[in-house]
């Protein structure tokens, strides 16, 4: 074996863990270890810590989604459910949303959230990597994935397969944490996000290195042209991206036809 396939192959192997250079099937329970550590005080931290804001962003993704009565839905990684609890009062009861996360203690959170509120019926919970989603070929008229792209190992690989599952005319929404488009925010944020963060995570969960993760993640997270580019690789057309908070958070949406 020469060296570039040396490289090559070791290159292949490895994979990032936040700011940390990871073996590729390390990443998975890494990031899986976050999620079980954070699942019970996910919801309050997330209100905590973007202020409320994330709120906004979601409202703004089910606006885009063009989703209507009747239809079939996957919020993917979808966690403690915040999508499939609005996309189920949407679809009613002759549509059907999916709540799909890899991780069993996010999902169980998630579950007991929706049904104190009362969703049930519509709504069906599946165990799934992203990776490899175990649905038939264009089964959703769309799918939203938020805040979840970031922790997947293959992310074109994940693309690939939400690509496979919606059906023709059906689209995908990716909320993520982007690349803020001002510079003098840049700075604040990156103030808040290494020293205020985890500051917040050790105080309420007793855990700062998760989200010291959080924070490196979301830098090492392919910004808004880069992921429209992963978008189109994968097969999606009329990609389109929507800067919200000044790029702190974006919206991408991309079709099947
Ligand atoms: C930050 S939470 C987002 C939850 C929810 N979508 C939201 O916006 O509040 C990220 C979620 O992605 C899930 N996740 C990470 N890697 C995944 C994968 N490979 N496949 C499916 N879900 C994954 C985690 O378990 C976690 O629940």
């Amino acid at each position: 074996m020469n060296e570039l396939q040396n490289t090559q192959e070791s290159q292949q192997e490895t994979t990032h863990f936040g700011f940390k250079t990871v073996a590729k099937e390390e990443k998975q329970q890494l990031v899986a270890n976050v999620f079980h550590s954070v699942a019970d005080k996910y919801d309050l931290m997330n209100d905590l810590l973007s202020f409320g804001i994330h709120r906004v962003w979601k409202r703004f993704t089910i606006d885009c989604s063009g989703v209507r009565k009747g239809q079939k839905v996957l919020d993917l990684a979808g966690g403690t459910g915040d999508f499939t609890a609005k996309f189920s009062r949407i679809v009613g009861e002759t549509g059907e949303v999916v709540l799909a996360d890899i991780n069993s203690s996010m999902l169980e959170v998630g579950r007991d959230k929706l049904r104190n509120l009362g969703i049930v019926g519509n709504v069906d919970y599946v165990q799934a990597n992203a990776e490899a989603l175990p649905f038939a070929d264009n089964t959703f008229d769309c799918i939203v994935i938020s805040f979840g792209l970031r922790n997947v190992t293959d992310k074109d690989k994940a693309l690939r397969s939400m690509y496979r599952v919606l059906k023709p005319g059906g689209r995908l929404l990716v909320l993520e944490f982007s690349k803020p488009i001002i510079d003098p925010l840049r700075q604040i944020y990156n103030f808040y996000s290494f020293n205020i963060l985890p500051k917040v995570g050790e105080a309420v969960v007793n855990d700062g290195d998760s989200y010291r993760y959080l924070a490196e993640s979301i830098r090492m997270h392919p910004k808004q042209d880069e992921l429209k580019s992963m978008m189109e690789d994968a097969g999606f057309e009329s990609v389109s991206y929507y800067n919200l908070s000044a790029g702190i958070v974006a919206l991408h949406r991309g079709y099947k036809f």
